[in-house]
C-alpha cells in the first residue's frame, strides 16, 4: 500500500517518461519498521536510480506518512533472459521491445560524468549532438582511439541520454562480434528475415562498438555494410568505434571503409594534464576517495593515457588506506602509480636541467642562482624550452625548479624558439639534446 501511495506521487512528480522507465518497474518486495525494500532488474539500474531518484523515493515515501523512510534497492530474482519475455518481466516498460538493453549500458558512462579536454572535444560535441539529433555531424559518426580512452564512455553517454529524452526511440546498441554472433545465428536458424527487420525496420539509432575486430569477416561486414546504407540513406543515426581510423584498419573491404568514413571520421587522443587532473579529481569522487590536491597532481601527472589505469589507483588507493586504517600519503600514493604504471619513469624539468647542465658544464645550482652570465643563462633557458616541450609540467612548475616565475620561463621558450629559427647551429644543437631528452 505505501509504494502504490508513494508511486502516486512520484507520478506527479516526474515526466511520464520518467516515471515508466525508473519508477514503474521497481517493485516492493518488502516492507520491515524502518525500510523499504525495492526490487529492480538489475544492478545497474540500481544504481541509475542510487544516483537519481532515491532521494525523492525517500521523500516521498516519508510524505506519505509511512514508519519505513529508508529505502534498500535490490535485484528482483536473476533470472536468464528469456527469449519471449513475459509480459514487463525484466522490460522496460514503455520502450519498444527491440531496444538496447540497458543493463547493457554502464550507468556512469554519461555525458555528465564525461570529462572534456582539447583531446576529445569533437567526439564528445558530435555525441552530444547526435543524442539530441542536431544535424551539425550528418548521420554516422565513427570514432577511434587506442585503449581506455572514452569511446565506450561516449557511446553509453549517447544511449543514456536518448533512452532518457526519448525512450520510445528504437535504439540498438552492440559489439561488432554481438552482431557478427548474432546474424550467424540468425543464418543458422533460418531467421534472417527477423534480424534484417531488427536492424532495418526496426531502428532508429544503431551504436556498433569495436568495428576493428570485425576483421576478415566478410559476410558480417557486408550485412553491416549494407545496414549502414539503409540507415544512412534513410537518415537515422549510427555510431561506431574501433581503435583505429577507417584507413588503417587490416582485413576490412574497401567499400565497407568507405562507408564508415562516411561521416564524421574523429579519433580521441590521450588526456592532456588539465583533463587527466579534472578526470582524476571526478573519479575520485565517484570512488568516495577525499584525496589533497597535491596526490591529485601527482596521480594526474604520472598516470597517462588509459583511463582506467586511473581507476585501478584510485581503488588500490582506497582499498589499501583502508587496510591501513590510515590517511592516504605520498608514500602510499607512490607505491600505488607505480603499481600501475609500472616503472615507466616520467619526465621531469628536473630530470631535464640535469640533462642540459652536464652537456653545458654548468651545474644545476648554477642554473638556478641569478647568474646572468651568458654560460649560464643560455643552458637556462635551453632547460626550460625543452622541459616545457616535453613534459606535461605547467610554466610555474617548471620556473619554480630553476627558481624562477612563470614569465622568465615563458621569455626563455621566446628566446630559445626565435633562436631555432635563425641559427642553424642552435637548431641542431636543440636537435641532439631533443633526442637525449627522449631516451631519458
Ligand atoms: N574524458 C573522460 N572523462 C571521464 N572518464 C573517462 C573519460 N575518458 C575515459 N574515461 C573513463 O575511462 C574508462 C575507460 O573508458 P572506455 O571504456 O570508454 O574506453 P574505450 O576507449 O572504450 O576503451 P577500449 O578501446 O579498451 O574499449 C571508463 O571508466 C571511462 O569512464
Amino acid at each position: 500500500m505505501i509504494w502504490e501511495k508513494t508511486k502516486e506521487r512520484l507520478k506527479d512528480a516526474l515526466t511520464e517518461n520518467v516515471y515508466a522507465l525508473w519508477i514503474e518497474p521497481l517493485e516492493c518486495v518488502q516492507v520491515q519498521a524502518d525500510a523499504l525494500f525495492l526490487a529492480s532488474p538489475d544492478r545497474y539500474f540500481n544504481a541509475y536510480i542510487s544516483q537519481h531518484y532515491l532521494g525523492l523515493i525517500e521523500e516521498k515515501i516519508k510524505e506519505c506518512g509511512a514508519s519505513a523512510r529508508k529505502v534498500v534497492l535490490c535485484e528482483k530474482e536473476a533470472k536468464p533472459l528469456p527469449v519471449k519475455l513475459a509480459k514487463g518481466q525484466m522490460r522496460l516498460p514503455s520502450v519498444p521491445e527491440n531496444t538496447t538493453r540497458l543493463r547493457a549500458l554502464h550507468p556512469r558512462y554519461t555525458f555528465d560524468e564525461f570529462m572534456v579536454g582539447d583531446c576529445n572535444i569533437l567526439a564528445h560535441s558530435a555525441c552530444r549532438s547526435i543524442s539530441v539529433s542536431e544535424d551539425l555531424v550528418g548521420p554516422c559518426l565513427y570514432i577511434n582511439s587506442g585503449t581506455g580512452l572514452g569511446k565506450s564512455h561516449l557511446t553509453h553517454a549517447v544511449a543514456h541520454k536518448i533512452i532518457a529524452d526519448s525512450p520510445m526511440t528504437r535504439l540498438h546498441y552492440v559489439t561488432a562480434q554481438q552482431f557478427a554472433s548474432e546474424m550467424v545465428r540468425g543464418i543458422q536458424s533460418n531467421t534472417m528475415d527477423q534480424f534484417k527487420r531488427k536492424y532495418h525496420d526496426n531502428c532508429d539509432i544503431l551504436l556498433v562498438e569495436d568495428v576493428h575486430s570485425l576483421t576478415g569477416k566478410k559476410k558480417t561486414q557486408e550485412e553491416l555494410n549494407e545496414l549502414l546504407d539503409t540507415l544512412v540513406k534513410s537518415g537515422r543515426r549510427v555510431i561506431l568505434t574501433a581503435n583505429s581510423a577507417p584507413r588503417d584498419l587490416v582485413g576490412i573491404d574497401d567499400e565497407f571503409r568507405s562507408r564508415m568514413s562516411a561521416g564524421l571520421v574523429t579519433s580521441i587522443k590521450p588526456p592532456d594534464i588539465d583533463t587527466r587532473l579534472r578526470i582524476v579529481s571526478r573519479k575520485a569522487v565517484q570512488h568516495q576517495l577525499v584525496l589533497e590536491e597535491r596526490y591529485v597532481d601527482y596521480l594526474a601527472q604520472h598516470i597517462r593515457g588509459d583511463i582506467r589505469k586511473v581507476e585501478s589507483a584510485l581503488i588500490a588507493l582506497r582499498a589499501k588506506a583502508s587496510l591501513r586504517k590510515g590517511d592516504i600519503d605520498l608514500d602510499l600514493v607512490r607505491e600505488v602509480v607505480s603499481s600501475v604504471v609500472g616503472h615507466q619513469q616520467v619526465l621531469t624539468s628536473a630530470m631535464i636541467g640535469d640533462l642540459v647542465g652536464s652537456q653545458f658544464k654548468v651545474s644545476v645550482k648554477d642554473m638556478q642562482s641569478r647568474s646572468r652570465k651568458k654560460v649560464v643563462t643560455f643552458p637556462r633557458q635551453v632547460a626550460m624550452y625543452l622541459s616545457r616541450k616535453y613534459t606535461d609540467e605547467s610554466l610555474a612548475d617548471i620556473g619554480r625548479n630553476f627558481n624562477r616565475d612563470h614569465s622568465t620561463v615563458l621569455h626563455a621558450i621566446k628566446v630559445v624558439t626565435n633562436l631555432t629559427n635563425r641559427d642553424t647551429s642552435v637548431n641542431a644543437q636543440l636537435n641532439l639534446l631533443s633526442d637525449k631528452v627522449k631516451q631519458l
